[in-house]
């Protein structure tokens, strides 16, 4: 929130960015739970003198930051979301401090899965997988919540079932019409929930951890299609439109998301000399690019939502 000062609007926040921090939890049989997160934390607080004047009373240091971080995960005593991690910690600013008047914590976590030796899962092995699970929690004095999640990084691609016809040509088009293409794209998604309020997240364990697969399993399912003949997609932006509104239909607690899908292209390969074809492109041999590529965005929220 913008201040007048000294006849200047002015605007400030302080914080610490990429706290790396991993978290071991232990059962009674051995087995192991592990988390690891990058945690920022950024704090809207009243402490105008440190700008303007000599005094840092009103500071709450960023070192101090830092190790709240490590304190909060300590406390922590059972594996918990990366959602209500970011909200105890922002929960923990806004109302420890009275010169806190809203705390924003990003949390990115790094996909470690449970490896499997011999078909069992091991009790305390495991290895990094691709895309991360991301989570933004706002937390105001009043107790006001604002929360999202989300996925980056997630890579699909289908070597089948894409096109892309009927759209504008003119004397600088030279793509052709295809009903026959491969479908590559990198997906980020952000999405937010209705929780508008500290008081009333549900307190089910792991409960966002959940949601955060079952988003993932909805995207990724309607990218797909059906196993054995899959869906056809007539454009990334139809494709990406139906990962959103499935999302929406499937999930009545989030209300809006926002969708990040670069198209990368697989371009055919024809090579030819002046008097033999080399490669003939028969929808097999592709040159793989990820430069330049399109960039498809839209978000989705429903009429009510407040994002
Ligand atoms: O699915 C697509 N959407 C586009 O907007 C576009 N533009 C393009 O050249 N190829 C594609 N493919």
């Amino acid at each position: 929130m913008a201040k007048e000062v000294n006849g200047f609007n002015f605007e400030q926040r302080h914080g610490k960015e990429r706290v790396r921090v991993a978290r071991v939890w232990k059962d009674k049989d051995g087995r192991h739970f592990m988390v690891e997160w990058s945690v920022s934390i950024g704090l809207l607080s009243d402490c105008v003198p440190a700008y303007v004047q000599d005094d840092n009373s009103d500071i709450v240091a960023t070192d101090t930051m830092k190790n709240t971080v490590y304190a909060k995960a300590k406390e922590c005593s059972e594996l918990l979301s990366v959602e209500d991690f970011a909200i105890v910690l922002a929960k923990h600013f806004t109302s420890f401090y009275s010169q806190v008047t809203t705390t924003i914590v990003k949390i990115v976590e790094k996909p470690w899965e449970r490896v499997h030796v011999d078909g069992q899962p091991h009790n305390h092995g495991f290895k990094l997988g691709s895309e991360k699970h991301t989570t933004e929690a706002i937390v105001k004095k009043s107790g006001a919540l604002q929360l999202t999640s989300g996925i980056e990084g997630l890579s699909v691609l289908k070597t089948t079932k894409s096109g892309f016809e009927g759209f504008i040509r003119d004397k600088y088009t030279a793509l052709p019409e295809t009903r026959e293409r491969m479908l590559a794209t990198e997906v980020t998604a952000l999405w937010r929930y209705s929780y508008d309020s500290v008081h009333r997240i549900p307190q089910k364990p792991l409960y966002f951890t959940e949601k955060y697969l079952g988003v993932k399993k909805v995207l990724m399912d309607t990218f797909f299609g059906p196993p054995k003949e899959g869906v056809y997609s007539p454009s990334v932006q139809r494709t990406l439109y139906q990962m959103g509104k499935a999302t929406l239909d499937r999930f009545p607690d989030i209300s809006s998301i926002q969708l990040n899908m670069p198209n990368l292209h697989f371009l055919p390969v024809n090579l030819s000399t002046k008097d033999n074809q080399i490669v003939k492109f028969d929808n097999d041999v592709y040159l793989p690019t990820d430069e330049p590529h399109g960039s498809i965005q839209a978000s989705l929220s429903r009429i009510w939502s407040k994002m």
